[in-house]
């Protein structure tokens, strides 16, 4: 089973900054939830922890039964779509999808199939061989989306920064990370600071404030 659980997850930061506070959640497989809180609440922070790019102080995170915490970045069957797509510009489009599997030694009939029905779920089967400094920001996007359900992740992490185009742009990113959840059946994690984006999602909102989970009623616009 592919949902998570998050035990009394807490981080401080370096500096001392405690920016997650006791947070407990279950979030169920195949279920697609909304992060929603102002700028600094810490809802990147839980993100990259569930990732594995930031160490945890205590708690426990689990996908399906298990630990997480121990378990390497690599290895965690998550996908996470970060900071303006981070395409390696050199690299053709077929490259950039398959980039994860060619780094795992996958075969290269299995790299041509998977990326091939990447490619064809977000419409851009057309592009495979343009370099990413050829082809659209809108194209790109897609890129980015295709490269992440690629290995076939269990759990998909969309931070705030993926796209930060204009709002067609990221409208369009939106049906697409909903069709991925709905389709694809991936638990997916959506961050945003954007109130009126998290109503319009009409997807269940943990609402966040000062790095702890705070009742939808007493979340303040
Ligand atoms: N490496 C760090 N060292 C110290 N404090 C940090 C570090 N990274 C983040 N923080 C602080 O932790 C808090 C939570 O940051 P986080 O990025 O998780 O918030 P966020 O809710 O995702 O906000 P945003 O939408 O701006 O990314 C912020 O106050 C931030 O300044």
């Amino acid at each position: 089973m592919s949902g998570i659980t998050l035990k009394n997850l807490n981080k401080t930061y370096p500096n001392g900054f405690l920016s997650v506070k006791n947070v407990s959640l279950s979030i169920e497989d195949g279920e697609f939830v909304t992060f929603h809180g102002p700028s600094g609440c810490g809802k990147s922070t839980i993100l990259r922890m569930i990732g594995g790019l930031e160490e945890i102080t205590s708690g426990e995170i689990y996908l399906g039964d298990v630990l997480l915490n121990e378990v390497l970045p690599r290895d965690r069957r998550l996908s996470m779509a970060f900071q303006n797509y981070a395409l390696y510009p050199g690299l053709n489009v077929y490259e950039n999808i398959g980039l994860g599997l060619t780094l795992r030694d996958f075969p290269r009939n299995i790299i041509d199939s998977r990326v091939q029905s990447a490619a064809e779920f977000l419409q851009i089967p057309d592009i495979l061989n343009k370099k990413i400094r050829s082809i659209t920001e809108a194209q790109k996007q897609k890129t980015a989306l295709a490269r992440a359900i690629v290995c076939h992740p269990k759990v998909f992490l969309v931070d705030e920064d993926f796209s930060k185009g204009n709002a067609r742009r990221r409208a369009e990113m939106l049906r697409d990370v909903l069709r991925i959840n709905q389709e694809l059946k991936l638990t997916t994690l959506y961050i945003t600071n954007d109130y009126q984006e998290a109503i319009n999602l009409k997807k269940k909102i943990i609402f966040m404030k000062d790095g702890e989970i705070i009742p939808a009623e007493e979340y303040e616009v």
